[in-house]
């Protein structure tokens, strides 16, 4: 099969305003090491050729710097602005995309993606152009409009993830489209584009850190992880 460059645009540019700490929760301690120590590592450990272009706030380079070198040794890191938006954090990242390549978007607050999932979306996105990490929903859910509700069939709905998986030259042009707030995965802006997603099994602990008890999830999940 064709091999590509593979760059992974890892957005960490959030302020974390549902966690309410007092520094954005990428930055956090997870088992001893930052929350985004653990998503870099899962990508350099996944492929030795990877490029890594870490989105952050101008404002914390800092706090990055002392442990990037353990990445740069093996990978490739460049750091990028975060913008306004995720849309616009994502955006600014693919500035950093020059040549034919794989992209990955992920959250920098995904920490426990597997190696084998990222390994999955690389061959999934080079045959089908993308590739789309989904769960199945396991609560029951109702649609609320004004006063009203009603129950829908759970079977109809995914629950999404990242790494969203891209040729570059799909992502690339979607990006050039205006901004739409409805624009909260890069699906949505491939699909804005006409292009057909390609969805592939996600994982139950691939969760995104949001909320305090998050953290306390994804330690629990990290300790059966490595143990
Ligand atoms: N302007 C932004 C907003 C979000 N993100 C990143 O997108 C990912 C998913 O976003 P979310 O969980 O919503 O993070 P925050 O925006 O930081 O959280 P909140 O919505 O609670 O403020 C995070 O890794 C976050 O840092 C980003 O790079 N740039
Ligand atoms: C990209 C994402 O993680 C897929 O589930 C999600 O859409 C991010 O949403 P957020 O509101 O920025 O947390």
């Amino acid at each position: 099969m064709e091999q590509r460059n593979k760059i992974a645009i890892i957005v960490a540019g959030g302020s974390g305003s549902r966690m309410g700490s007092s520094i954005p929760k990428q930055f956090l301690d997870l088992s001893g090491k930052p929350v985004l120590w653990h998503t870099v590592n899962a990508f350099v450990s996944a492929f030795n050729d990877i490029r890594i272009v870490l989105v952050l706030p101008e404002v914390h380079f800092g706090y990055v710097e002392p442990w990037l070198h353990e990445f740069n040794t093996s990978a490739n890191v460049t750091l990028v602005k975060g913008g306004e938006t995720r849309f616009h954090s994502v955006r600014n990242g693919l500035q950093e995309v020059k040549m034919p390549s794989v992209v990955f978007v992920h959250d920098g607050v995904r920490p426990l993606i597997s190696t084998s999932l990222i390994r999955t979306c690389y061959e999934a996105a080079l045959t089908k152009g993308s590739a789309i990490p989904v769960i199945d929903m396991k609560d029951s859910i109702r649609q609320v409009e004004g006063e009203e509700n009603k129950a829908v069939d759970r079977e109809q709905f995914k629950i999404i993830q990242t790494p969203q998986t891209f040729l570059s030259e799909w992502l690339l042009p979607a990006f050039e489209l205006p901004y739409d707030p409805l624009f909260t995965d890069e699906a949505t802006v491939v699909e804005r584009q006409g292009h057909r997603v390609h969805l592939v099994p996600g994982e139950e602990a691939n969760i995104k850190i949001t909320r305090p008890l998050d953290l306390t999830i994804a330690s629990a999940l990290l300790k059966e992880k490595n143990s």
